[in-house]
């Protein structure tokens, strides 16, 4: 049964990443990143199958169920492929606190204005992120890596919380799709 929190606004800002935070989400990041196809998808299948309510903004396989299947779609494939790229650039701008604010912001309206997506799906995408690192990555996502990822992806959490209301977002009303 899919469980999700209901409310994520008024997330706490975390405090800035330490040189040393910043080096070992660089340096993990880099291993992921040479995987980045697989990587890609594996996390976005196990989301799209633990939280199936979070294909309803997905033309293509919001009907999807079975993981094979999910795996092949082209729009997974694509979304996935964005998500990396975007961490990307996120983690190489880490030193330009300005860069990472805008990068930021620009993904908070696109999904908020854009494509209507809730917030809640970017706390819970965070959480499947540092599960699936933690499996395929073992060696890399060391404890003190995960917890420096944990608040990297804190961060990028509250900052969509902090846009998504400067937009204005109100959750639409509950579809049956
Ligand atoms: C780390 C989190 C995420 C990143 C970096 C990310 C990145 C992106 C990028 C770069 C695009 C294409 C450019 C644009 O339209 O802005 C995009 C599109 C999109 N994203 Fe995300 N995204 C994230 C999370 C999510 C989540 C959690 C959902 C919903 C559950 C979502 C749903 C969508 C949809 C529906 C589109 C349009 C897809 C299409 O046109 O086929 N994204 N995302």
């Amino acid at each position: 049964m899919e469980k999700m929190q209901e409310e994520v606004a008024h997330l706490e800002q975390p405090t800035p990443l330490t040189d040393k935070e910043t080096v070992m989400i660089q340096d993990s990041w880099s291993k992921v990143f040479e995987h980045r196809d697989e990587a890609g998808v594996a996390i976005l299948v196990r989301l799209f199958v633990n939280f199936p309510s979070s294909k309803q903004y997905f033309s293509q396989f919001k009907h999807m169920e079975e993981p094979e299947e999910l795996q092949k779609c082209a729009q997974l494939r694509t979304h996935a492929g964005r998500v990396m790229n975007s961490l990307n650039t996120l983690v190489q701008n880490l030193h330009n606190s300005d860069k990472v604010a805008s990068l930021l912001k620009q993904l908070g309206k696109a999904h908020a204005l854009r494509h209507k997506v809730d917030p809640v799906y970017f706390k819970i995408l965070s959480g499947v992120i540092l599960e699936v690192l933690g499996e395929v990555f073992p060696e890399v996502v060391t404890p003190d890596v995960a917890a420096a990822w944990t608040k990297l992806l804190a961060t990028l959490c509250y900052e969509m919380n902090v846009t998504y209301e400067e937009v204005g977002w109100t959750k639409p009303p509950a579809s049956t799709g």
